[in-house]
Order: structure tokens, then sequence, then C-alpha cells
């Protein structure tokens, strides 16, 4: 379980994050939405302890990231939205790097990489340098880097921008098979088709605040509304702005 108490945080004076609270369970996927600028990216940031919160306190399992930072790490894998790769290393380098550092080791290690490159179809990718990969070949190696140490937790920043149909496909039956093993599953979407198939339940934040949460169903019955799409509108900017734009139909 991830639970986030409480949190606040301001950039330059300008508040972020505004006493954010909820909770992640296990065994489900959770999709977070909300506008640009809405504050997602920064809530995952704190809750993977790459960034500092002003007040609150995050707890992945059992372990504070801003007091242990190992020991979140440890049952966390993430998927940022803007991340790097070492573009000089093979595949194989790469996660056998970051598996290290998680501190797997002998045929442990072995047995874990030769997982990853079944599960997420690595097989042509494994001895290539990364140097021009593409958006499809740097997710499917950024989320093999997550899993690579078979965390509890998973959390995802906008993990479909930019990839094509199968990419979108493989990552969709990834998380499917880690719900279905008990993974604690958040990730962040502008997708809403995506997101309401793929999640149990969803969080909408608008300013640095959680406004509403539930299943889709749940949020189509709070909203009286037929669809994620309208729900999220009507929570996260106003039901006004449900009304048909000039030349749609009413
Ligand atoms: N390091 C930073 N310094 C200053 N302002 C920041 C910093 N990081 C984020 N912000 C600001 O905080 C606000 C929330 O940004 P954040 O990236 O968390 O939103 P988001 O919901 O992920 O948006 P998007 O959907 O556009 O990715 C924005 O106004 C952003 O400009």
């Amino acid at each position: 379980m991830i639970r986030v108490e409480n949190i606040s945080k301001s950039f330059d004076g300008t508040p972020v994050l505004r006493d954010l609270s909820f909770e992640i369970p296990d065994g489900r996927i959770t999709a977070l939405l909300g506008a640009n600028g809405a504050g997602k990216t920064s809530c995952l940031r704190i809750v993977c302890g790459l960034l500092k919160a002003d007040a609150g306190r995050v707890l992945v399992g059992e372990a504070d990231p801003a007091r242990d930072p190992m020991g979140a790490r440890r049952q966390l894998g993430v998927v940022g939205d803007r991340e790097g790769l070492y573009e000089r290393l093979t595949v194989r380098e790469y996660l056998a790097a970051f598996a290290q550092m998680q501190g797997l080791s002998g045929s442990v290690l072995d047995e874990a990489l030769q997982a990853v490159r079944d599960e997420l179809e690595l097989d042509t990718l494994w001895n290539r340098r990364m140097k021009g990969f593409s958006q499809g070949e740097r997710m499917k190696v950024s989320l093999a880097r997550a899993l690579v140490h078979r965390p509890q937790h998973l959390i995802l920043d906008e993990p479909t921008r930019g990839l094509d149909v199968l990419a979108v496909r493989l990552l969709r039956k990834t998380l499917l098979r880690l719900r279905a093993a008990g993974t604690t599953i958040l990730f962040s979407s502008h997708v809403m088709p995506e997101v309401a198939e793929l999640s149990d339940r969803v969080l909408v934040m608008a300013k640095g605040q959680i406004v509403g949460s539930g299943t889709p169903q749940e949020l189509s019955m709070e909203t009286g509304c037929e669809n994620l799409e309208d729900s999220f509108v009507a929570l996260a900017y106003g039901r006004h702005q449900l009304a048909p734009a000039e030349g749609e139909p009413a």
C-alpha cells in the first residue's frame, strides 16, 4: 500500500500541492488524472523520494521515502516521464547495473534479467546500445528497469505518451498481469479511454488537491455524467465546462 498523508509543496512561494492525502491499495490499478499543471508529477516525485515535500508524510509499504530512501526504493519501480537512458550501454548492461544497485547478484540477478527479457519481449534489443532507441523501445527498457527487482509498488508517469498501439497493448498486458500478482500500481495519464478501461480506481486532481475519487462508474454517478471524460471535466474544471462548444451537437 502507498499512503500519502497531508502533503504540501510550494515552488518559489506558489503552492502546487495543498494538504494532499490518499491511499493506493495493493492489487489494484489506480489512475491519477489532472489538468496540465495540476501537480501530478510533483506528487509522484514526492512518493518516489525524488522531491522533498514541505509538509506531510508518505509511506511506501512501511518505508518513508524522505527518511529511508533506500528502503522505499527497494519496494518501488518507477517509470518517469522525462527520464534519460545511458545510451552507450546495451539493454542488458543497463538493466544489470540497476538490478545490482538493488542488491541482486549471481544466479538471482541472471534469473531476474531473463524474466524481464521474456516478459517485455526484449530479445531483439537485448544486446543493442540504447543510442537512437525509439520512444516505444525506451518505454520497454524503462519498464524493465522498474520491474527487474520485482517491486511491490509500481509508479508510472504518463507511460503511454507517444507509444504505438502494440506498445500500449504490451504495457496494458503487463500491468494487468502485475495487478493479478498483487502489485500496487499508480499511473498518471491524460488518455481517458485508457484510464476508463484499465483502472480500478481514479483520483482526480485539480490545483494540488484531490477533487474526486472512486471507480469510473462511481465518478459518473457522483457527477451525473455518462462517461469518465465528462466526469473528469465536471470535477476538475467545473460543470460549466461541459456546455457543448459552438458547432457541436448539444
Ligand atoms: N522544479 C520546479 N520549479 C518550479 N515550478 C515547478 C517545478 N516543478 C513543477 N513546477 C510547477 O508546479 C506545477 C505542477 O507541475 P506538475 O509537473 O506537477 O504538474 P502535472 O499535473 O504533472 O502537469 P502535466 O500534466 O502538464 O505534466 C506547474 O505549475 C509547474 O510549473
